[in-house]
């Protein structure tokens, strides 16, 4: 795993070489010294005198973008016109785009889709308001609904910031599942202004996924909207993480030889994910765990007056341990990390137990890298796509909200949850199940699939599917 640290970014430099001074192979030179790799060159343009190329370079190295735009600097005859880091380029503008089912391409088809004939199909639905789903964009289409308070990790950076991650969960919805979604980002912190505003805008959805909106107030938003909206609302912060790392679990617990009830848990960052991955944890059949925030280890000895940690307390550490994260971790099996990089140190790690299993799953960046541990740990899972067993909400919402579509459900419950994680869980046979491969790929295409069947047989079971899909 040593290429992890590397830095993996990708750049595009415009260089511009004066033909009478300089060679390419001269900066090809300087660019690989300073720790780039060049892995494309596209010719932009060439004359008597000059050419100017666009150089594709994987860093290899971290700073190495900086290096390579000084060694550049001192070379007779090359110029570093511009450098463009790809994910900026992909962002430009944005990443999604709404376009029309049919062309409208004469008066015919115009009065069709709109005014005056569009009218008789909006009196269809004033009559029958059921009428919303088969008539509009209602039934396939979600809202990724943040208020940009709980960004990865990287907390409260507001709506404007939120977007790209928003813009990128309805990709993915799209992508993996055909669900349109739509990203919403709004400009209120308060907790029943996000309530109402999503109330306001949800006849023209099928379901709503909560996204990055931090606890303990996602807690209050997503039980109203639950209660006041007859459409599936789903936390995915919450519940898509729980199901994925449920599933994960399962497979490490196999792989180590434990059972749950007497594997002991730690889990640091208490709050959506925290509090979630917790409660299915529990619901499976865990009996040890201890949950560790910035204030250290939360324990029934003490209050909080954030009533979820007053509930956490009451539910888990039945010891009674106090202190911060050391002395949570000495001794125990797992950890399991939904809280900010950098956290975890090897020493952290050194007093597990033998054979512990670490999750590190704050995004973008582990609360430790694994080549800081790999050499003891058994099972290593982080939230990112660029390290194997990338435990990630992604493998969960695009086909728990397929299934729920199809089913046209009023609600993700507790057992169509447990059915997806199972689902997860299950596209890893017991032949291929090893450290490195706990958690299928997320382009693993079995995924939404199995994920969609079980969910809406789960939603069907128990009773909140208002249709009964075919195949
Ligand atoms: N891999 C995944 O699929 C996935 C899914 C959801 C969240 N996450 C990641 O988990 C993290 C938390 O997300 P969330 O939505 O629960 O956010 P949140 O804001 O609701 O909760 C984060 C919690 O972590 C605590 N915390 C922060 N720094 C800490 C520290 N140094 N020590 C102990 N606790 C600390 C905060 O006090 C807070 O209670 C983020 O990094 C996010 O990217 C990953
Ligand atoms: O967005 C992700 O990659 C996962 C998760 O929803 C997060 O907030 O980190
Ligand atoms: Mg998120």
């Amino acid at each position: 795993m040593k290429e992890r640290s590397m830095d993996g970014k990708t750049i595009i430099l415009r260089v511009e070489i004066d033909i009478q001074q300089a060679q390419f192979g001269k900066a090809a030179t300087a660019i690989e010294t300073a720790g780039g790799d060049i892995i494309a060159i596209d010719v932009i343009h060439t004359d008597k005198t000059k050419t100017i190329r666009d150089l594709t370079v994987k860093m290899t190295e971290a700073g190495a973008a900086d290096r390579i735009s000084s060694a550049l600097g001192t070379l007779p005859g090359i110029r570093l016109q511009h450098i463009s880091d790809r994910t900026f380029l992909l962002h430009l503008g944005g990443k999604i785009t709404v376009q029309p089912k049919t062309p409208i391409q004469n008066r015919d088809d115009l009065s069709r889709v709109y005014t005056p004939d569009v009218a008789r199909v909006c009196q269809a639905i004033e009559q029958d308001p059921s009428k919303a789903f088969t008539l509009t964009i209602k039934r396939n289409t979600v809202a990724v609904v943040s208020d940009g308070s709980a960004v990865l990790g990287l907390g409260n950076i507001g709506p404007y910031a939120a977007m790209p991650v928003m813009e990128g969960k309805a990709m993915l919805f799209k992508q993996f599942a055909d669900v349109d979604a739509f990203p919403i980002c709004l400009d209120t912190q308060d907790t029943e202004q996000i309530i109402q505003a999503v109330k306001q805008l949800a006849p023209g959805f099928g379901g709503i996924n909560l996204e990055d909106i931090s606890a303990p107030r996602c807690f209050e938003i997503e039980r109203r909207l639950r209660e006041e909206l007859d459409i599936p609302v789903f936390h995915d912060d919450q519940h898509g993480t729980a199901v994925v790392l449920f599933a994960a679990m399962l497979n490490a617990l196999k792989l180590t030889g434990r059972n749950i009830a007497g594997t002991r848990f730690v889990i640091c960052g208490i709050g959506a994910a925290g509090t979630a991955c917790t409660k299915m944890l529990l619901a499976g059949g865990a009996k040890h765990i201890i949950g560790v925030d910035r204030e250290g280890i939360l324990t029934a000895d003490r209050h909080y007056d954030n009533g979820m940690w007053q509930w956490y307390a009451e539910h888990t550490n039945a010891e009674k341990k106090a202190g911060h994260l050391a002395e949570a971790l000495a001794g125990a099996d797992v950890f399991i990390g939904v809280s900010a990089g950098g956290i975890l140190t090897r020493a952290h790690v050194e007093s597990m137990n033998a054979e512990p299993i670490v999750f590190a799953m704050a995004n973008p960046e582990p609360e430790i890298r694994p080549e800081l541990v790999e050499d003891i740990v058994a099972v290593f899972a982080t939230g990112r796509s660029d390290y194997p067993n990338q435990i990630n909400n992604v493998l969960c919402f695009p086909g728990i909200f397929r299934g729920a579509l199809d089913s046209r459900a009023t609600t993700v419950n507790e057992e169509m949850k447990l059915a997806a994680a199972e689902a997860i869980a299950s596209v890893i046979s017991d032949e291929e199940r090893s450290p490195m491969y706990i958690i299928p790929s997320v382009f693993n295409a079995k995924v939404v699939e199995e994920v969609r069947k079980r969910v809406i047989q789960a939603a069907i079971d128990s009773g909140v599917a208002r249709r009964h899909p075919r195949e």
